[in-house]
């Protein structure tokens, strides 16, 4: 059984779901000591049972340790990746409404059931725009379409906005499953800013508050001499809810950057914090986001060839997340420290 340290580097919920995915995919089983030992609370919370509850379920994969509040989890899958319809609800895990990232859920099983022999349909059900994890917006235009150069086959749709604390968002996720081994990629630099595309948007709130964020975003955009499209949406919720998402995409890569609203929090401070993210970005020239940067390191391991590619930041996130991949020895991955070049070698 192969143990790993949840508590090393980073010491956060991705070792455990980048572990359970690896596990899933190449049948390994495993153990987790320490889960989340970097955090405040540490051990398995709502989000991650429910991420370890998927995984489990698609390669039928026997648990022990599968409680909330765990910080250690025992991993062995009995089957291959299974295709087919699965339901994932953070609330089934609580008993309660939740507003655990469906995104991070979505990231756990995606990839074992886009390289099994079928199709998936996977409705997911909690939080899908929540702080400190992709924001659902960001998993459908910069995310899936990164992936699908890979070989990725798998579309989705936003069904119900699910915002903190009570969740209750939708996706519905279409995997197309093939095993055909995914394809490395190569992004050295981000070429042209083609658009930058936005969306302002709010449930349950009056209607002046999206267009006050699309045009604070819209407004700041041009004054850096950024042609942007940023469309204002009032939508359907159970709850408030506000964000602003800007997706700018480039020649070779899309990159994306958000902020969420809160009670006391204009709906101009929203727009900025955005924007403020992707001007960041701006100015630094280089293609891949702070975030696609530890999220493309899983595909890049399971691809057959070689992916390099340069980011704007390199976080511990990204470290960490290496470090878990040489743990399962499916590849190597090298960080340059001057040119912040990201080199995957698939062992394999
Ligand atoms: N604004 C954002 N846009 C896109 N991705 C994001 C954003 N914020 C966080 N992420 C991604 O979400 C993931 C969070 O990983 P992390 O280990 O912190 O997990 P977690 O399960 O939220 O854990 P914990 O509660 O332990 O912090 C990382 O892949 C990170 O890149």
């Amino acid at each position: 059984m192969l143990q790993i340290d949840g508590s090393y580097g980073e010491g956060g919920g991705q070792i455990l779901r980048t572990s359970l995915s690896l596990a899933a995919i190449t049948g390994q089983p495993i153990r987790i000591d320490r889960i989340r030992a970097g955090r405040k609370k540490p051990g398995l919370a709502i989000q991650h049972l429910t991420a370890v509850r998927a995984a489990a379920e698609i390669c039928r994969a026997e648990l022990v340790g599968d409680a909330v509040g765990s910080t250690t989890l025992e991993f062995r899958p009995t089957a291959s990746p299974q295709p087919g319809q699965y339901k994932f609800d953070v609330a089934e895990t609580t008993g309660a409404g939740s507003a655990g990232a469906i995104a991070l859920i979505l990231q756990t099983i995606l990839l074992p059931l886009a390289l099994s022999p079928g199709d998936s349909h996977v409705m997911l059900r909690g939080g899908t725009h929540v702080a400190w994890s992709p924001p659902i917006t960001y998993i459908e235009q910069v995310y899936l379409p990164t992936v699908q150069q890979m070989g990725v086959q798998a579309q989705m749709q936003l069904q119900a906005w699910g915002w903190y604390p009570q969740g209750n968002g939708e996706v519905a996720l279409e995997i197309t499953g093939s095993q055909t081994p995914l394809q490395g990629i190569e992004v050295l630099e981000r070429g042209k800013l083609k658009q930058v595309q936005g969306l302002a948007v709010v449930t349950e709130l009056p209607a002046h508050i999206p267009q006050r964020m699309a045009s604070r975003a819209y407004n700041l955009l041009q004054q850096a001499q950024l042609q942007s499209d940023v469309q204002p949406l009032r939508a359907k919720g159970i709850a408030p809810g506000a964000g602003m998402f800007l997706t700018a995409e480039y020649q070779h890569i899309r990159a994306g950057f958000s902020a969420i609203g809160k009670v006391g929090l204009a709906a101009e401070k929203v727009a900025e914090m955005a924007v403020q993210e992707f001007l960041a970005f701006q100015a630094t020239d280089a293609p891949i986001d702070v975030h696609l940067a530890d999220q493309l390191l899983l595909p890049a391991a399971l691809a057959t060839e070689l992916s390099q590619y340069r980011v704007a930041e390199v976080s511990l996130h990204l470290t960490t997340n290496a470090w878990v991949i040489e743990q399962f020895g499916l590849a190597q991955v090298a960080i340059a420290p001057d040119t912040q070049v990201v080199t995957v070698t698939p062992n394999h």
